[in-house]
């Protein structure tokens, strides 16, 4: 999930930003996306599944990450499962390939980015292609850009890069995941539903449309990567949640200044933002900082995980589950839950209004207006499974299990 946000691009065939962002990998334990590829003499064409349907691989960006993966294919050989691929084969050999997000796809979480950026890694490992992290990012870029960002763990920068060819403008990891491991994040599934205006055409509208575009990418971003890169080396959290939110609040504003204007954030998002808005205001220093992407879903981070317990507290006393099953309204990391003294709905009911609440406290209750919470913190990106149990495709046929 970006913290200082991409949106519009210099070049919409190499995908190259006209802005650098910077996001954090969330802990794939979590939320992940795990993709199984395969090859074999017998399969006639390429093939993937994206959560067990079928679904063309057709498309450009499917189509550039094959080709540019391809090109860098090494010979592959397994002794003991009588494996040899010799480099110059990969280029006739198709794949299968299918994927899982354990998450909702296309609304506004990156699954586009988590999807890519696994999609790359696997079909690496298949075909030994030895290039780093780095120059992967560069190829699961040309699948989606904001994937280029999540090959790697932590916090990570997506840097501009001069090229023409958009080589040098790849990703690069500013701290790994346990760096900053005071930090905890919960996510408010707002919706699960796509989005209406997928990202692509929304920063294209945008960069078309919006007269505020040219003046957030030359003179506000460029300033605030720098600061924003500072906060996090320096694990300030006021700064951090500062420039977060402000980079949420002036993104949706472009959008808003798109013509026609694009709504991402809900009478939800307004909700959640404005309760942690009055909550840091009443403490004098911010707990907590809020980002949607290009959805109403809100992502929140919380300084450490005594402010993560006062955080979901208020969000459960706002927005209780519309069943007794507390179980599966908040998901994830669990504890949180239970450091938060909430196990079941009589304690979900009991809880206490906000101090910060001064006003007719039953305005303030809306029930069923979130799915589901989902704790988690930051995490490491792709790794490579071994355990064969986990696989999506079946050995013996190279189709889905
Ligand atoms: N696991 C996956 N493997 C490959 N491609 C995927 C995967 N998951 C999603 N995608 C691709 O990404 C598309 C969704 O991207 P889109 O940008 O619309 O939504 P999003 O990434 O969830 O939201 P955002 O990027 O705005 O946060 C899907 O239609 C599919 O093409
Ligand atoms: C709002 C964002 O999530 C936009 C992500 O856009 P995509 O990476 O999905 O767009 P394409 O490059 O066209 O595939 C902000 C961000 O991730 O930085």
């Amino acid at each position: 999930m970006s913290v200082i946000k991409y949106w519009g691009k210099r070049d919409e065939k190499l995908i190259l930003a006209m802005n650098e962002s910077i996001s954090v990998t969330f802990d794939p334990t979590h939320l992940c996306t795990t993709t199984t590829v395969a090859v074999s003499p017998v399969f006639d064409r390429d093939r993937m599944w994206l959560n067990g349907k079928e679904m063309s691989l057709s498309g450009r960006r499917y189509q550039n990450c094959l080709r540019e993966i391809r090109a860098r294919a090494n010979d592959v050989e397994d002794e003991t499962k009588g494996i040899k691929i010799a480099k110059n084969d990969w280029e006739k050999l198709h794949v299968h390939i299918s994927s899982n997000n354990n998450f909702p796809t296309a609304a506004g979480l990156a699954s586009s980015a988590s999807g890519f950026a696994c999609l790359v890694f696997a079909l690496a490992k298949l075909m030994n292609v030895q290039e780093d992290n780095g120059k992967l990012s560069a190829i699961a870029r040309q699948g989606s850009g904001s994937a280029c960002r999540s090959l790697h763990g932590g916090f990570v920068k997506w840097v501009m890069g001069k090229e023409e060819d958009g080589s040098d403008s790849i990703a690069v990891q500013l701290v790994d995941e346990k760096y900053w491991d005071d930090l905890v994040i919960i996510i408010a599934v707002v919706s699960s539903q796509q989005k209406e205006t997928s990202s692509s055409s929304g920063m294209l509208q945008t960069v078309e449309t919006s007269t505020l575009m040219e003046y957030r990418a030359k003179e506000v971003v460029p300033k605030r990567v720098i600061e924003m890169e500072e906060a996090i080396k320096n694990r300030d959290f006021s700064t951090f949640a500062r420039l977060t939110c402000a980079e949420n609040n002036q993104f949706h504003a472009i959008c808003l200044d798109t013509s026609p204007p694009i709504f991402y954030m809900n009478d939800t998002s307004h909700r959640i933002i404005s309760c942690v808005e009055k909550w840091n205001r009443s403490v004098g220093t911010p707990q907590a900082a809020y980002t949607c992407d290009a959805g109403p879903n809100v992502v929140l981070m919380a300084r450490d995980r005594e402010a993560a317990t006062l955080l979901l507290r208020r969000l459960l006393f706002h927005f209780p589950p519309n069943s007794t099953d507390i179980d599966s309204y908040v998901v994830g990391d669990k504890l949180i839950l239970k450091d938060a003294g909430v196990q079941n709905i009589n304690d979900v009911e009991s809880l206490p209004p906000p101090p910060e609440i001064e006003d007719d406290v039953l305005n303030y209750k809306y029930k069923d207006e979130i799915r589901y919470f989902i704790c988690t913190r930051p995490g490491k990106g792709a790794v490579l499974l071994t355990d064969e149990s986990q696989a999506l495709l079946d050995p013996e046929t190279g189709l889905p299990k």
